[in-house]
Parts: C-alpha cells; structure tokens; sequence
C-alpha cells in the first residue's frame, strides 16, 4: 500500500492543471482503469438542497457502461445507503461517510475505519445541533451513519457564524469526533485517521487491484477529495473538478459535470479499445 506522508505530497493552483482528457491515451498505455469517483460536485451539480441532487439518466448510462469494462467505486462524504440508493447501479463499490462505510457486489459490506464506538456519540450530537440550530433558518443537519453535515449554504450570511459556534461549542464536549469542511458545511465525524484515501487504498488492496497494469483515476471536486488525491499521487491520477478553497493534491483537471460525462465516455470507449486489442 503507498501512502505518502504529508510532507512529501505535492500540491498546486487549481488553475495550473492541465484537462485529463487531452492525456488519456498516455495515462492508460494498455493499463486497465480503477475508477472512483466522488458523488455531489463531480457527478451531480452543486445544489440548494442535499436531496434536490439527483443523478440524471444519462450519467447513471454513463456509468453503467463505464463498470461494465472496469471496476469503479463512488467514494462519497453521504451515507453510503443513501449515495446508493441515488445511484441505483448493483455492480458499484460505494464507500459512505468519507469511506467508514462500504458496500460492493455479491453482498460485501465493511466498516474498515473502525469507527463503531462512535455511532451513539453521533445519535447524541446529531439530536443536539438538531436543537441548537432548529431557529437557524436555512440551517440543515443531516445525519449519515458515520458523519453529520451541518449545512449552512441557505443560512443568511450574518447567521453562519452563530452555525459554526454551535457546531464547535458541541465539538468541544466531543473529543471522539473531530471537525471536516465541504461546500457550505460543517461536518462532524469520528476523529480516526480514516479517509477517502484511505477507502481508496482499501478498496484497491481488496479488490486486488495493486498491480501494475491497473491504473486507479480518483475524481473529485471538494476538498474532502484531497485525501484521496494525496493518497494516489505516486500511483494513480487525481483529476480535481472545478476548484475548491485550497490547493490541491490532484494532477489534473476537468471543468464541470458535463467534463465528467464527457471523460468517462472517453475512458469507456479507450479500456474498451484496449481489452478488444488485448483479446
Ligand atoms: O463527497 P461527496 O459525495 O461530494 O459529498 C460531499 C457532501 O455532499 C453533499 O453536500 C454538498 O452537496 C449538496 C447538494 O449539491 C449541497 O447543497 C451542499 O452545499 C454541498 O456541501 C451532502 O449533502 C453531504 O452530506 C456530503 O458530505
């Protein structure tokens, strides 16, 4: 398993990275690809609401073709039941909870992250925000079984610093859980050293997929996703979506969902061209 150490991880300005798409060919060279992807941001628009993100027809297409030629996995900061049920694709890996939570074909399911002990702190502190925040108009607390997003993206904008007092002040009692940032939320989620990254490095080891004829392409937009793009940058390709606040781990660069569409058809048909050449 690579795993860089912190210091040792590159990163650079969004705005530097070249589009993945003009060096697929180069990047896959007879490899057959390991796909994941992250869910809000990267295949669904960024939206007011958590539950207005639903997937389109044509991406859940796109994504059927694309698992028919290689594995691919949705690594997601949602409950992994509920990114799953978005979805609707049987023959998926998807990790849940920024990868506590992962499920597969063929009935597998793990919780790797180890982070049981903590599902009756997050019934505590998700009744609690749900109290403390329910005169904050806008404000939203949403539960997933290892994490809680506290979304402030429909607060007013003098409000959000009372959100983020009420989420530290909880915090503060709490030292079993620790503090993420996203798009307009605030997340809460079991202080482990477990991540996207290392739900991608599991994944890969499970699955058998550490060899050198594999290439792991990780794809995502927040900066939950650095993770997993700081994980694969010795041994795979980070593709970031758009930008976020930070710089980032990633090497590459698509623009929007539509880029992503676009991409995975692109990879689709190469892995394809290439297991036909191979046969
Ligand atoms: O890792 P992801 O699959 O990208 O999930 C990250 C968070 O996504 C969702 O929130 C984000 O998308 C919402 C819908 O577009 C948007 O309203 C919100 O502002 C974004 O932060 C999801 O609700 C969270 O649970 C995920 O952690």
């Amino acid at each position: 398993m690579t795993n860089l150490s912190r210091t040792e991880i590159q990163k650079r300005e969004a705005s530097e990275l070249p589009s993945v798409s003009n060096h697929l060919n180069k990047l896959l060279e007879n490899k057959t690809p390991a796909v994941f992807l992250d869910y809000d941001g990267c295949l669904t628009p960024i939206v007011k609401q958590p539950e207005m993100a639903v997937l389109s027809p044509e991406m859940r297409d796109v994504l059927a073709e694309l698992a028919a030629v290689c594995p691919v996995a949705i690594v997601s900061g949602r409950d992994r039941q509920n990114v799953q049920q978005l979805v609707q694709l049987d023959n998926l890996y998807y990790a849940g909870s920024h990868g506590f939570d992962i499920s597969g074909p063929d009935g597998m399911h793990t919780e790797p992250g180890g982070a049981a002990e903590a599902l009756p702190i997050l019934d505590e502190v998700d009744k609690l925000l749900q109290d403390e925040l329910k005169d904050i108009q806008g404000a939203i607390v949403e539960r997933k079984r290892y994490a809680i997003a506290v979304h402030y993206r429909n607060v007013a904008e003098e409000k959000v610093a009372i959100v983020e007092k009420a989420v530290d002040s909880v915090l503060s009692r709490f030292p079993q859980l620790k503090k993420g940032l996203g798009k307009k939320i605030y997340e809460l989620k079991p202080n482990l050293d477990w991540h996207k990254g290392k739900a991608v490095l599991w994944l890969l080891d499970a699955l058998e997929l550490n060899k050198p004829d594999v290439v792991p392409i990780y794809i995502g937009d927040d900066i939950t996703d650095e993770d997993a793009f700081a994980s694969l940058q010795e041994m795979g390709v980070g593709v970031l979506v758009g930008a976020h606040d930070d710089k980032t781990a990633a090497s590459y660069s698509l623009k929007d969902v539509e880029d992503v569409k676009a991409f995975l058809q692109q990879l689709t048909y190469l892995a394809k061209s290439n297991r036909e050449a191979q046969l």
